[in-house]
């Protein structure tokens, strides 16, 4: 029986490969543009950021990518697919997963039972089946159990597998967050601030576990994160966005040295953190 890394390992493709494409793409909310004319590609196997100043359209942005929003103009191309517009679920089922910028989990379940519930898509037996947990429920019960504590031990996370989640520290909560969406075996893991209120420790880990799912899952993963060093540290390729407008983009470093992203982002942000 596969162990869930190698499943996990499954979904690898070609690095490099475009997985999507997002072209001229507008989202308009009454008068306030949030989205204007953004193109950007996301290739296989990249860790990929969005970044720029609060209310720059970057979780508009992952919105329109997995189905929440439906972009007034514009195309969104996903594993050579275009689509106008696309549900939340119908996204899942194609292997996009996301975190929140607000942790959404089950706070009085426990951390088994809020990563269990994100094998939810991959569950076939009918409802008759499951209502009289008959043979093919029971085995599915089964396999989704295994393959969620073998996530639960490669996030550390087995000391708090019975524990509610409410109950476990914010960066802990973060981490099951990230166990639920994994559980969906995504091909493309959208991450909204996943540092967002962490401490230093907490942030450490958090990069630790998104370089392994990346490296050891070849897992594309497209992140918003507006902690700088982070985002330079992980990230492959990076897009800037201001007022919903695209103002930059490429590796690291010819982000950080663009003066038009370090006049409306970088030189707040520094100022910020300083
Ligand atoms: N559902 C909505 N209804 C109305 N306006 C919205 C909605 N969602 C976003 N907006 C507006 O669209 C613009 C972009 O917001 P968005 O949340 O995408 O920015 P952001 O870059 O993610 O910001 P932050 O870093 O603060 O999370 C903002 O002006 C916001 O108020």
């Amino acid at each position: 029986m596969a162990t869930a890394q190698a499943q996990l390992k499954t979904h690898k493709g070609q690095a490099g490969e475009s997985l999507l494409k997002v072209e001229n793409v507008s989202l308009a909310f009454g008068g306030v543009r949030a989205l204007r004319d953004v193109s950007f590609e996301i290739k296989r196997q990249q860790i990929f950021s969005i970044i720029g100043p609060n209310g720059a359209g970057k979780s508009s942005m992952l919105n329109c990518i997995n189905g929440f929003y439906h972009p007034n103009r514009g195309t969104i191309t996903y594993k050579g697919r275009p689509r106008r517009q696309m549900r939340p679920y119908e996204a899942a089922n194609q292997g996009i997963a996301r975190t929140f910028q607000n942790i959404a989990l089950f706070k009085g379940m426990s951390t088994l039972d809020n990563i269990m519930t994100g094998r939810h898509l991959k569950t076939k037996a009918t409802l008759m089946e499951n209502a009289l947990w008959l043979g093919r429920a029971q085995r599915e019960e089964m396999e989704h159990r295994r393959f969620c504590e073998e996530i639960i031990d490669f996030l550390e996370i087995q000391a708090y597998r019975k524990t509610a989640v409410g109950t476990l520290p914010y960066g802990l909560q973060k981490r099951v967050e990230l166990g639920r969406a994994l559980a969906a075996e995504p091909e493309l893991l959208l991450l909204d601030e996943p540092m967002a209120g962490m401490n230093l420790e907490e942030k450490q880990d958090m990069a630790r576990f998104i370089l392994d799912v990346n490296d050891e899952f070849g897992m594309t993963i497209c992140l918003i994160e507006h902690d700088m060093a982070v985002v330079m540290d992980l990230s492959d390729h990076i897009v800037v966005l201001d007022h919903g407008e695209k103002i930059g983009e490429g590796g690291p470093d010819e982000v950080s040295s663009n003066p038009r992203v370090i006049e409306a982002y970088l030189g707040t942000s520094q100022e910020q953190e300083a």
